[in-house]
């Protein structure tokens, strides 16, 4: 379903096996976190369900502290809060990195064949940050792609914050790796060394109030994540709908002191397509602002992208060519960002 997939074989794979779930599975990781191993195989028994078949989880119990969670959002409010002038000194850039204002971000992502009319803009605005650096750091100095971040200027603090956001959340992602790798049957280890500098961008959104779009209008139109896992902290505001097996839009009811988490067009080729990448959209036009935090837990830049061996079979041959996060996430956002195609 993904990548503009070159069939590797010419004989029609086995398809993975779906049922339609039409309810977000919650997921208990305490007693995970808390160091209990015996843990893995119920959590990773339920994360290969939810994945396989409706492509989304909550985690309960998930270790990242609320109060750094609920200063994010303050944080993503006061950046929006800035003179416009200010956020569009970061305007982003087509390493998809700084602030993207209301309506210039619209992705055409030829994955999500569910409508077939093109959607207007979204009615939404974000900043992008990703990995913290520092000014010596050798990949940033030898100008690789995706290094370089584009802090504000004004909001003492907000750096330190979401640095520790990252950070937490990096564990976190970390933490869960097992949990993928042994539900795709592999050693508990599988994932780790290719994650060992993840690439860990965060979307600081805010949808605001009361804004009535167009009938192909959105907050943010209908779209699969491009990376691994996607971790979305819950925010206050509901709005965010999910795309079911059986092609029906489900909200995804917010809860509050709860992760959010989906896989992305990585994941689908990790697991040669056993794993989902949901389609999900945000309504626009809420009775209140909406913001939101998602932090996008992907593999190190080299790190080779391919179907894991446990899911490729003489009846399902790999689907997927091998390719490196990198050179997959250039592609992915030339290919599905309209607006890295204007001029400027
Ligand atoms: O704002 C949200 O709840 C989700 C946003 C989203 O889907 C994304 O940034 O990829
Ligand atoms: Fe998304």
């Amino acid at each position: 379903m993904n990548d503009q997939a070159t069939p590797v074989s010419p004989s029609r794979p086995r398809r993975w096996e779906r049922s339609a779930v039409e309810e977000i599975p919650v997921l208990d990781l305490g007693r995970y976190m808390a160091g209990d191993d015996g843990e893995i195989e119920r959590l990773a028994a339920e994360l290969g369900h939810a994945q396989q078949h409706i492509g989304f989880f909550y985690i309960t119990n998930h270790g990242i502290a609320q109060e750094l969670v609920d200063r994010v959002f303050a944080e993503t409010a006061r950046f929006h809060a800035l003179p416009t002038e200010e956020r569009l000194k970061l305007l982003i850039d087509d390493q998809q990195t700084g602030y993207a204002p209301m309506k210039s971000s619209q992705i055409e992502d030829g994955d999500v064949a569910v409508e077939k009319s093109p959607h207007k803009p979204d009615l939404s605005e974000a900043i992008w940050i990703r990995r913290d650096r520092p000014d010596d750091d050798p990949e940033l100095v030898a100008g690789r792609p995706f290094r370089r971040n584009k802090w504000p200027q004004g909001l003492p603090g907000f750096r330190e914050t979401i640095r520790a956001y990252q950070q937490a959340m990096e564990a976190l992602g970390r933490r869960m790796l097992p949990l993928y790798a042994r539900a795709l049957d592999l050693p508990d280890v599988y994932f780790d060394p290719l994650f060992d500098r993840a690439d860990i961008p965060v979307r600081l959104g805010h949808y605001p109030a009361d804004l009535v779009g167009d009938a192909n209008q959105f907050g943010a139109a209908p779209h699969n994540d491009a990376g691994f896992l996607t971790l979305l902290p819950q925010p206050e505001e509901d709005g965010l709908e999910v795309l079911t097996q059986s092609k029906k839009w489900i909200p995804a009811p917010v809860r509050r002191g709860d992760i959010l988490v989906n896989g992305g067009n990585c994941l689908v080729r990790f697991s040669n397509g056993r794993f989902l990448s949901t389609p999900h959209r945000v309504l626009a036009g809420r009775p209140r602002p909406r913001y939101s935090i998602p932090l996008f837990y992907n593999p190190n830049f080299d790190a080779v992208v391919q179907p894991v061996p446990s899911c490729v079979s003489a009846d399902r041959p790999a689907m997927y060519e091998p390719t490196t996060y990198e050179q997959y996430i250039i592609d992915y956002l030339a290919r599905v960002y309209a607006h890295r195609r204007k001029p400027g």
